[in-house]
């Protein structure tokens, strides 16, 4: 007989145990439930609480720490680091500016603050206790699906009767480099817990996470140099956006070079050294920050009839990976952000708990860069729009060119840029680089999100001096 782990969502569709189930034919005692959480990112967190307050018997297994990469390893605790970086580099606009000041950087701060104040030292245990007091039960254990609707942990076998929702996320991907494997190299999981600033620092990709930790380190006093493979860094950004931070970090010292390919590298018990098509480097740490992995393999997705060895978890527009099975987050591949999967998160409940409520819908999905400036960016590029075949007419403008911008003075760097559908005449992406660009973003994510006319966005008043009043000129610049 199976055992009930708490009261059951009766209302909802649930299907029969069958009994020729492997946990069952071995008469391995089955828990039957009604949803299986597997991994607990902040999406598949938020779920499994929102899941159980609405009555159901809801189990979730996390391997790791509960809450995922988020908060422990990621946008948190580098986001911390930023804002620490980003005093020290505002002290020393000081002079010329409002007088003189003195920056002693002092990376026992961050790091104490990452332990104690951001963290709990790497221990779960507040977000457990908020799952559990939710009702949530909370199994710690690799979870793998041993068939439709069935979870096993261990050895604990788990039947869902409404279904599973994967939340698996990724993990850092190391790149085979001859030599790699087995040096002492720092990946985002690393950075985070470093107790001082490294003297030099060899970045391996020049994506979102090398972008933010070059900065962050450099600003503390390392000596920066990013390899990227590609022909410039933040590749997946308007070109506009790539050219512009890479100035910023050279003027800042770092040593950006792209179109670099790594050959080798190798550690000697004090220092790295990395071959590349530019010649060798040596630094005292290396930096791993070459993208993402979606951790798939061991999942017995093929138990359920999915490849394991896909980059993704094909999911439908109400994040349906199959019967009685939901994929939300990192692995569903459609952009690898906490806000996508908490956004993802809230459609699944819905579509579990089967309410009514709007699909998916990925038009206007926001991203920041949290370097400085920071670049946030919205919708499509404009090569995007090109390639869709739409009746593309951009319009742009720099942030220094604008009131605030020359108030601002030594850290006015930037740009907006928008990307007009001009059929439609709506906004089908835009890229705000600057001061406050992340914020800036959101009046832009709206327009393309309510597909604003620009007809409309151009009859706004915007408060003077502000940077994104710096719009009124961008759309201007859509008719030239
Ligand atoms: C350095 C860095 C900085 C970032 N900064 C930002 C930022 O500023 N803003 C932003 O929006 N995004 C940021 N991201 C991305 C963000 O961290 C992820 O998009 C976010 O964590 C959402 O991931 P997820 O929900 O897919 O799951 P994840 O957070 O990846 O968590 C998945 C969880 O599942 C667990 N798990 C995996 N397999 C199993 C299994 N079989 N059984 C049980 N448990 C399992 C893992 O242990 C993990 O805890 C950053 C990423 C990195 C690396
Ligand atoms: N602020 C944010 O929202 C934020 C911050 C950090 C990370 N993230 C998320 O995490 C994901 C992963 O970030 P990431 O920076 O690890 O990956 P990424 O995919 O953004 O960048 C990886 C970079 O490494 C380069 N690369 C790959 N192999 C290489 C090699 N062998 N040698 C040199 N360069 C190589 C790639 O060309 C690419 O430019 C992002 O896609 C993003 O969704 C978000």
């Amino acid at each position: 007989m199976g055992q009930h782990v708490r009261g059951l969502g009766a209302h909802l569709p649930r299907a029969p145990l069958d009994a020729s189930q492997p946990g069952q034919e071995f008469g391995v005692s089955t828990e039957e439930v009604d949803v299986v959480v597997i991994g607990l990112g902040p999406g598949g967190e938020d779920a499994a609480g929102r899941l159980a307050e609405a009555g159901l018997a809801v189990v979730a297994v996390e391997a790791g720490l509960a809450g995922g990469e988020c908060p422990f390893y990621a946008c948190v605790p580098t986001k911390i680091m930023v804002r620490a970086a980003g005093l020290l580099e505002d002290a020393r606009r000081v002079p010329g500016m409002a007088g003189t000041a003195t920056v002693e950087p002092d990376w026992s701060v961050v790091a104490d603050r990452l332990k104690n104040e951001a963290t709990n030292d790497w221990d779960d245990a507040s977000h457990v206790k908020a799952l559990e007091d939710k009702g949530v039960t909370f199994v710690r254990g690799q979870g793998r699906l041993t068939g439709p609707r069935e979870v096993t942990v261990g050895d604990r076998v788990f039947a869902a009767r409404c279904g599973v929702l994967l939340n698996t996320g990724t993990a850092p991907a190391v790149p085979p480099i001859d030599g790699l494997d087995g040096t002492p190299y720092w990946t985002n999981r690393d950075a985070v817990k470093a107790t001082a600033a490294p003297a030099s620092l060899i970045i391996l990709g020049g994506g979102f996470v090398g972008a933010e930790l070059a900065q962050v380190f450099r600003r503390f006093g390392t000596a920066v140099t990013m390899i990227e493979r590609g022909p410039r860094i933040l590749a997946v950004e308007e070109p506009e956006s790539s050219a512009m931070l890479a100035d910023v970090f050279t003027r800042e010292g770092i040593d950006v070079r792209c179109d670099t390919s790594i050959e080798a590298v190798s550690h000697d018990g004090k220092a790295f050294t990395v071959r590349t098509s530019g010649g060798d480097l040596t630094a005292e740490q290396v930096l791993v920050a070459t993208g993402r992995r979606p951790n798939l393999k061991g999942l017995g997705l093929a138990a359920v009839g999915l490849d394991e060895s896909a980059r993704s978890v094909p999911v439908d527009e109400h994040l349906r990976a199959g019967d009685g099975l939901w994929a939300i987050g990192d692995i569903t591949g459609k952009g690898a952000f906490t806000h996508m999967s908490m956004y993802q998160s809230a459609i699944a409940v819905r579509s579990i708990l089967e309410q009514e409520g709007p699909p998916a819908d990925y038009r206007a999905v926001p991203r920041v860069t949290f370097t400085d400036p920071e670049i946030g960016s919205v919708g499509i590029t404009e090569a995007q729009a090109r390639e869709q075949g739409l009746a593309v007419r951009t319009g742009s403008t720099r942030i220094a060119d604008s009131s605030r911008g020359w108030i601002q003075k030594v850290d006015n760097d930037g740009f907006i840029k928008l990307v007009e559908d001009a059929e439609w005449g709506t906004l089908v992406g835009a890229t705000v680089a600057g001061p406050a660009g992340g914020e800036i973003l959101g009046l832009l994510t709206l327009a393309v999100k309510a597909e604003v006319p620009t007809a409309t966005l151009r009859t706004m008043i915007y408060a003077y001096p502000t940077f994104h009043r710096a719009l009124e000129t961008a759309l201007a610049d859509l008719d030239s």
